[in-house]
């Protein structure tokens, strides 16, 4: 394996990143690569099963994820990222190779991986990160052959990636509410002002639901079975005050389906988002009145996976009282603005001395 010094600060130079030829996103939901000159080649769930006896991989990604539940004994289905940090580093290189394999075809892996032997690859961490995760991630790249691996951090690529202008002197505010965590931060010339983290994503919006059918209506829901509630929930204003949600009863295992009220489950999924918005006025509180004046008409941009929960724009505006934008397509924003960072499509930040007159 490579070596490389341990990981210092998430600011490598926009120089090394112009080297580097791929940009991966570590997710605990899902694992998204972009390749330098090819776009975003891989958006696959972070998932990989298992045959416990033998040690060898079943699926990847979507297949992998399909057989969660639905397994015999021998087969486990893991997930090697949590909350953005690798937790199970060989796996999570097995995982990679496989699903950039599946995509890219073996030869041209071979061929990329050869070509990684001298160059870079960037990668995306969680604001706040603990030294050993980003050496985790850093092992994950230099285990499949990177050469270098230049850490970034995940607000400042999804600022990007969203078009924010970071690199002028004015506030631009994004929320990136993924799977497990959400981060929040207000950025200012090319830097982060002021940033919190909070142990809330959609996986405990879920489970809230989950727990919301199991207690008000005594109904088992499959894992499968939150993201249609999610799709029904978002359709347009004046949507039925009732849906009809299909799953076992809790006391006899039987199939039942219910009539569930959508307040009910609006408010059962809004419950654990009162963390983000504390974290949204904790981030506020603390950056300089001239940044916070700024988000009064810019707003709040919306990014992350969940960002596409239904109404979750609207709660946040309500309860803040500026503006919220969701970002096109706000689950790859990451990837893609590390993609952006990559290509060279992002201007140097001018903080050069002036030259004295
Ligand atoms: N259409 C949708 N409606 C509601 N929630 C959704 C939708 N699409 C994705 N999500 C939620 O978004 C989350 C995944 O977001 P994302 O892909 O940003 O996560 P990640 O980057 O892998 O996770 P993390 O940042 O926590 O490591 C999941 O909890 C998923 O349920």
């Amino acid at each position: 394996m490579s070596h490389q010094e341990p990981p210092g600060p998430l600011a490598p130079t926009l120089e090394a990143l112009r080297r580097c030829t791929v940009a991966v996103d570590l997710g605990a939901a899902r694992t998204r690569v972009y390749v330098r000159g090819g776009g975003l080649v891989v958006d696959e769930p972070s998932v990989a099963a298992v045959d416990v006896r033998t040690g060898a991989l079943i699926a990847v990604g979507a297949s992998a994820e399909h057989m969660a539940g639905r397994t015999p004994d021998h087969i486990r289905v893991v997930r090697p990222v949590a909350a953005g940090v690798v937790v199970d580093v060989g796996m999570a290189q097995r995982m990679l190779r496989h699903i950039l394999g599946n995509k890219l075809g073996r030869r041209r892996l071979r061929l990329m991986l050869r070509g990684m032997r001298t160059l870079r690859a960037a990668v995306c961490m969680p604001h706040g990160s603990e030294p050993t995760a980003r050496r985790a991630a850093t092992e994950t790249l230099l285990g499949l052959g990177a050469k270098q691996v230049e850490l970034v951090d995940t607000l400042l690529a999804a600022a990007v990636g969203c078009g924010l202008p970071v690199e002028q002197p004015e506030a631009t505010m994004i929320v990136v509410c993924g799977a497990g965590t959400t981060h929040v931060a207000i950025l200012s010339l090319g830097a982060i002002v002021a940033a919190e983290t909070v142990a809330v994503g959609g996986d405990a919006i879920d489970r809230a639901v989950v727990a919301h059918l199991r207690n008000e209506h005594e109904l088992i829901l499959p894992s499968h079975g939150v993201r249609p509630l999610h799709r029904r929930l978002s359709g347009p204003a004046g949507a039925p005050d009732t849906i009809e949600v299909q799953g076992r009863d809790v006391v006899s295992g039987l199939a039942r389906t219910v009539a569930v009220g959508t307040d009910g489950l609006r408010q059962a999924m809004h419950a654990p988002l009162t963390a983000v918005r504390d974290a949204i006025t904790g981030v506020l509180r603390h950056s300089p009145p001239d940044l916070v004046a700024d988000l009064a008409d810019r707003g709040i941009m919306l990014a992350g996976g969940s960002a596409h929960m239904p109404g979750l724009d609207h709660m946040l505006r309500h309860a803040m009282g500026i503006p919220v934008h969701t970002a096109p397509h706000p689950d790859t924003v990451a990837v893609r603005g590390l993609g952006a960072l990559i290509e060279g499509q992002v201007r140097a930040i001018p903080l050069d001395p002036l030259a004295e007159v």
